[in-house]
């Protein structure tokens, strides 16, 4: 039976809506970790939710990468697991080393809460699989450090290695500099890491995962890891 591990740290505040998302409309078992444990093998995905880790001192997503659950969860995609950080989660990951680049605060320095265009820049992963390649979904974001940054060597690898999962665009699926809420480095809003088995994005999923919420776009991504 399919079973999720969703990471609780001081702080995450989207734990529950994810479990809800994996339990009431994908019928999978989503168990809550809190940071003191470790990561067993046999789960099929980890979540690192989002929120507010540690209330976002030093940066966000800084004190977390320094949990010795990080340690055993870099065992676990080590050995091919499939882990999986929704905005404050896509932020530790890429602290701790396991993701390219660094988000930091928005280029208009305000916690921004709407919906955003995003478009399936590589369907060639597990997570993406389920969208064509350049479909344009609609999920929100809420965050005030989502500005996606690389150095030039980096953001060519990730661009070489088809690592760029999705970008901010327009209703149109154009990528224009008004449909970048953040000022991300050519719109990027989620990338992965060379083996495709890890995945970090800034839109919220969880949060378009059911029809009561206006929008189920992001349903599938949920549902790639079980
Ligand atoms: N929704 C979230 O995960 C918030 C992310 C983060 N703490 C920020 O504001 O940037």
């Amino acid at each position: 039976m399919t079973n999720i591990a969703i990471i609780k740290f001081p702080g995450s505040n989207c734990d529950l809506d994810v479990k809800k998302i994996y339990e009431e409309i994908l019928d999978v078992k989503a168990e809550l970790i809190w940071y003191k444990q470790d990561i067993e093998k046999d789960y099929d995905g980890v979540i690192i939710p989002g929120g507010f880790s540690y209330g976002d001192y030093l940066r966000s997503g800084a004190i977390a990468a320094k949990t010795p659950i990080m340690e055993s969860i870099k065992e676990y995609a080590d050995n091919g697991g499939k882990v999986f950080g929704i905005c404050n989660g896509f932020q530790i990951l890429t602290e701790v080393g396991l993701l390219p680049g660094t988000l930091m605060t928005n280029k208009y320095p305000k916690f921004k809460c709407q919906s955003t265009y995003i478009r399936i820049e590589s369907n060639s992963s597990v997570f993406t699989s389920n969208y064509n390649e350049n479909e344009v979904i609609k999920i929100p974001i809420a965050h005030k450090d989502g500005n996606y940054i690389a150095k030039e060597k980096t953001y060519r690898e990730i661009k070489e290695n088809d690592q760029i999962a999705f970008k901010y665009v327009d209703e149109k699926g154009r990528t224009t500099q008004k449909s970048n809420p953040n000022g991300s480095k050519d719109n990027i809003a989620g990338v992965m890491n060379q083996e495709k088995n890890i995945l970090g994005m800034m839109p919220h999923p969880e949060r378009a995962s059911d029809k009561l919420l206006r929008s189920n776009d992001g349903l599938k991504i949920l549902k790639s890891i079980t």
